[in-house]
């Protein structure tokens, strides 16, 4: 029986996020007719730009690097515009034994022995990323034995020196995929780094953090939906969807591929020709697949998960350290906050401080009472600029984890072995059904940048097949 919000479309998108109004803009722009669901009641998905206590903050994602082509070419054909974080004077950092540093360039003060292993490791390391193919990590002639090791036991083969390998292992595990090192292979590293063009890049916090977006980087995200108008429906999570057709996109095991209908919230049934998951790999379990998945997809969505990060912001009614000629950079391997910086927003005369916390030790600091928990975080801020940072005028933690949504941060990365098992499969459509998400980025692995890139390669291979 048809229900009353019965909606009949070319494409129906699961997901508001960058990557799903990406794909529904590239597919009207073909001449195809899409509606996106969106579980939330709100566009953006991982970018969430708030105002909280008078200060406008980015809850997500915020930064720009000079690489991201395709998230340049949008911010520029949606008249949005950047600026450069603030980076003047001297980034800080905490050794093992809480002693304070100020430096500058990129390699941490550290003893002339140990900044030699990590230049070294750099070099090692750049030699191995420009071997791997971001679109292909798995056709490494290595990739098997890379994926089997995990990070932290392969930089134990390479050095002895504690404190280099705790910092070259910081630029991966900490800063990007926010898992222990020994939670992710070398091969899930390597792509990462692949992902951003080199291994010097993710060392480069000038190239990685360079500019953020006037109005705040949610402002992708809600442009792309405003141009889609009524086509966007929100509080509509897709709790399942049907499908007919071959578990291959070609229908080449026989079937024919007939479409899709989604069911969600709010009694709304689509009914469409394709259908893209836009969604973290992590939530698509969520989804009631009917007929299931095949068994490899299946599979391969288990071995993959979010990490955790938590993301502090503490404004200030100066940027105090700018004054003690600090740039606001600081990091530390061995500190609750493994890196800040200065994260003041556009125009705003106070200074605002931005840290994270990340993986296990997010898990500790989420075990105290909230009093508790901001007081940990704040004397870890005044490790790096002194007892001033102890007291902002507004201070906020994000907690994606708890964001029904999302369940974690940044992105999804896999387990051991499981990008050499999985990877290779992991956008391969399943008949009607396509994925895009930033997590299966090439370029632009769990970035912004590549959840646009995803989104404009999907639509065009369903606007291939439509028109085929
Ligand atoms: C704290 C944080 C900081 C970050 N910093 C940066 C940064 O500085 N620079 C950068 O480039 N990237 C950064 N990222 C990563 C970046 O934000 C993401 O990679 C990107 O926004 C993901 O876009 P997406 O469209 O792939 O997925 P999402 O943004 O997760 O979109 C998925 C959408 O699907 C919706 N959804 C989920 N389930 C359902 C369902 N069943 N039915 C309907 N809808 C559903 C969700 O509500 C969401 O809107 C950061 C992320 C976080 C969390």
């Amino acid at each position: 029986m048809a229900s009353a919000n019965r909606i009949e479309r070319d494409v129906v998108i699961i997901g508001a996020g960058a990557s799903g109004l990406t794909a529904a803009n590239a597919l009207r722009d073909a001449g195809h007719s899409v509606v996106v669901l969106e579980a939330r009641d709100r566009v953006g998905g991982r970018l969430w730009t708030r105002e909280i206590d008078g200060a406008t903050l980015e809850i997500g994602g915020q930064w720009v690097s000079p690489d991201q082509d395709a998230l340049i070419d949008t911010l520029a054909e949606l008249g949005l515009e950047t600026y450069s974080r603030y980076r003047e004077g001297d980034s800080v950092y905490v050794a093992a034994d809480g002693t304070r540093t100020r430096f500058t360039g990129e390699i941490f003060p550290v003893a002339p022995e140990t900044a030699a292993e990590i230049e070294r490791l750099i070099a090692l390391l750049d030699g191995l990323v420009a071997e791997v193919d971001p679109a292909a990590p798995w056709d490494h002639p290595r990739a098997a034995e890379y994926d089997q090791v995990s990070w932290k036991q392969w930089l134990s083969e390479q050095t002895d020196d504690v404190e280099a390998r705790d910092n070259i292992a910081l630029y991966i595990a900490e800063a990007m995929l926010t898992k222990p090192s020994h939670a992710f292979s070398l091969l899930q590293a390597l792509l990462m780094a692949a992902s951003a063009g080199s291994f010097s890049h993710l060392v480069d916090a000038d190239f990685i953090l360079d500019k953020r977006v006037v109005g705040g980087l949610q402002q992708v995200p809600l442009k792309l939906a405003e141009r889609l108008g009524d086509d966007v429906i929100l509080n509509a999570a897709v709790r399942r969807l049907e499908w007919t057709g071959g578990a291959d996109a070609s229908g080449a095991d026989g079937t024919p591929i007939q479409g899709v209908v989604a069911y969600a919230d709010g009694g709304i049934e689509v009914a469409a020709r394709r259908a893209i998951v836009a969604l973290p790999p992590n939530l698509f379990e969520r989804i009631d697949f009917q007929p299931a998945l095949p068994r490899l997809v299946q599979q391969a969505h288990q071995h993959l998960s979010l990490g955790l990060v938590i993301k502090v912001h503490a404004v200030y009614a100066t940027p105090f350290w700018r004054e003690q000629g600090l740039s606001g950079t600081a990091f530390s391997p061995y500190r609750i906050v493994h890196e800040a910086y200065d994260n003041s927003y556009d125009g705003d005369p106070r200074g605002t401080l931005v840290g994270f916390v990340s993986d296990q030790k997010a898990d500790d600091v989420f075990s105290l009472p909230a009093e508790e928990r901001k007081a940990r975080i704040l004397a870890s801020l005044a490790d790096y600029y002194g007892p001033e940072a102890l007291s902002p005028e507004v201070y906020f933690e994000s907690d994606w984890a708890a964001e029904e949504w999302t369940r974690g941060a940044y992105a999804a990365s896999y387990d051991l072995g499981g990008l050499s098992r999985y990877g290779a499969h992991q956008t391969t459509p399943v008949g009607p059904i396509h994925w895009s998400c930033s997590d299966f980025a090439p370029e632009g692995y769990q970035h912004v940048d590549g959840a646009i890139r995803l989104g404009r390669t999907t639509a065009a291979a369903i606007a291939e097949q439509l028109r085929g």
